[in-house]
Formats: C-alpha cells, sequence, structure tokens
C-alpha cells in the first residue's frame, strides 16, 4: 500500500541564507547521488525562488515557497499572493507552518483559505499541521491536528495536490524528534481520518510526511514506517545530510533488491 505513495523529502530553509550560500546548497543537490524513486522540493526564502528554480532548471528537485497569500493582488503590503507564484513558475507553496500559526497568528481558516486559494492557482500544497507540547501533554495531539484538518476540508475536497506534514511543534529545532511510535500514531490517525473523510482511496493516496528534528541519524526508522511517506526537514536541510535523508529508503531497499 505505502509502496505506491512516491516518498516525498522537503526542504525548508526557513529564514536562512544568502544568494551565494543557497547557490551552494543547490550545487550540492545537483551533484548528489539522489534516490531517483524520492520526489525533493526546497523552499527557499521569497527573495531566493526565482534563482532556485533557475538554478534547478533541468532537475527533478521542485521549488516551494514557504507561504502566500489568498488574494490574487492588492494592497497587502509584504505578501506574496499564490497567483504571482503561479504566475513565476513555482509550483509548491507551504501552508500552515507552526512557525505561520504560532508567531504570526495564522488561524485554521486562514490556512484554510489559502489551501482552497493555492490549490485554484493549480499549486501543490504541503500543509502543516501539529500539536505544541502542552496539547500533546494533554493528550490532545490527534484531536488538533484533526481539527486543523477538518478546517481545510470544509474548504476542498481534492485532496491529490495536498502533502500533510505533521510538525509536533515541540520537535521542531529543538533536537527533540518525535519516536518513530509517536510519530506513527499520529500519521495512523491522519491516515484513519482522511479514509474516513475523503474515501479509502484517497485518503490511502495522501501522502503524510514527517517534520521535526529530523536528521541522518533519524531518518531510516522514521522512514520505515507504514504511514510516514518522508519528511519535512527544516535545519537539516541546510547541510549535506539532507542527502541522507532524502536517500533514507534507497540503502533498505537496494539491500532488499540484492537479496532477491
Ligand atoms: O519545516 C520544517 C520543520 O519546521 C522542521 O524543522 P527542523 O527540522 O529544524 O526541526
Amino acid at each position: 500500500m505505502s509502496a505506491a505513495r512516491t516518498f516525498f523529502v522537503g526542504g525548508n530553509y526557513k529564514m536562512n541564507g544568502t544568494l551565494d550560500s543557497t547557490k551552494k546548497l543547490i550545487d550540492i543537490l545537483k551533484s548528489a547521488q539522489l534516490d531517483p524513486k524520492a520526489e525533493v522540493v526546497v523552499a527557499p526564502p521569497a527573495l531566493h525562488l526565482l534563482l532556485t528554480k533557475e538554478l534547478l532548471s533541468g532537475s527533478k528537485i521542485g521549488v516551494s515557497a514557504q507561504n502566500a497569500y489568498h488574494k490574487a493582488s492588492g494592497a497587502f503590503t509584504g505578501e506574496i499572493s499564490v497567483t504571482q507564484l503561479k504566475d513565476a513558475g513555482i509550483p509548491w507553496v507551504i501552508l500552515g507552518h507552526s512557525e505561520r500559526r504560532t508567531l504570526f497568528g495564522e488561524k485554521d481558516d486562514d490556512v484554510a483559505e489559502k489551501t482552497k486559494a493555492g490549490l485554484e492557482q493549480g499549486l501543490s500544497v504541503i500543509l502543516c499541521v501539529g500539536e505544541t507540547l502542552a496539547e500533546r501533554e494533554k493528550n490532545e495531539s490527534i484531536n488538533v491536528v484533526v481539527r486543523q484538518l477538518d478546517a481545510v476540508a470544509k474548504q476542498i475536497s481534492d485532496w491529490s495536490k495536498i502533502v500533510v506534514a505533521y510538525e509536533p511543534v515541540w520537535a521542531i529545532g529543538t533536537g527533540k524528534v518525535a519516536t518513530a511510535e509517536q510519530a506513527q500514531e499520529v500519521h495512523a490517525a491522519i491516515r484513519k481520518w482522511a479514509n474516513d473523510k475523503l474515501g479509502s482511496q484517497a485518503g490511502e493516496a495522501l501522502r503524510i510526511i514527517y517534520g521535526g528534528s529530523v536528521a541522518a541519524k533519524n531518518c531510516k526508522e522514521l522512514a520505515s514506517q507504514p504511514d510516514i511517506s518522508g519528511f519535512l526537514v527544516g535545519g537539516a536541510s541546510l547541510k549535506p545530510e539532507f542527502v541522507d535523508i532524502v536517500n533514507a529508503r534507497l540503502i533498505k531497499r537496494r539491500s532488499l533488491e540484492t537479496a532477491v
């Protein structure tokens, strides 16, 4: 079942890097031997999107924005719109990242509205959900992600261009990765939600990726969980170890191929 879902690894550079350091990162990726079965997308700051797109032309690696506004144009100082992303040939956008939700006050309905607008422009969306530490301690993790997903499901019915990123807020940038069991438990709950809400075909096809302190040393165990179809990587996407994360499933697959 999970074999049908293409393994997806996103690199979220957040507000990091210079034109020069971004170029160096892309050079590393372009010259690396990446798992040919993995889909890789990098999300540089908005200012570096077009450079990144140009540097990656001719490669299979995709480019994503880290956020976008749902209105097409107008007096929204500092924003870029999903329409402008489409116009610039940027095919992906990350929406609902916890840093947008907690630091910039984005609510579930805002994220839903942006997701709807992004899909209407033909963009693919990396939709982030996840609970805070306080919510986990109150045993609310699954309720929180279901609430966040329900808000989007009220506005859209076709989830085929969405990758859901489960990112527990307490694991982001902290070095405190969710155990494979903790992550799988929430991913399985999201899968159940998707099967119930979208039907089993769309539910089983939905890619649910994990984010939160993913590194070369922990990615293989996480990648072997049945409902984890990849990663959204922050800090480690700025380092050469991102290549090892992209290749998390490659070594296992190669050893299985040699065994038969
Ligand atoms: O978008 C990526 C996540 O926020 C994870 O960040 P991190 O890998 O630095 O913990």
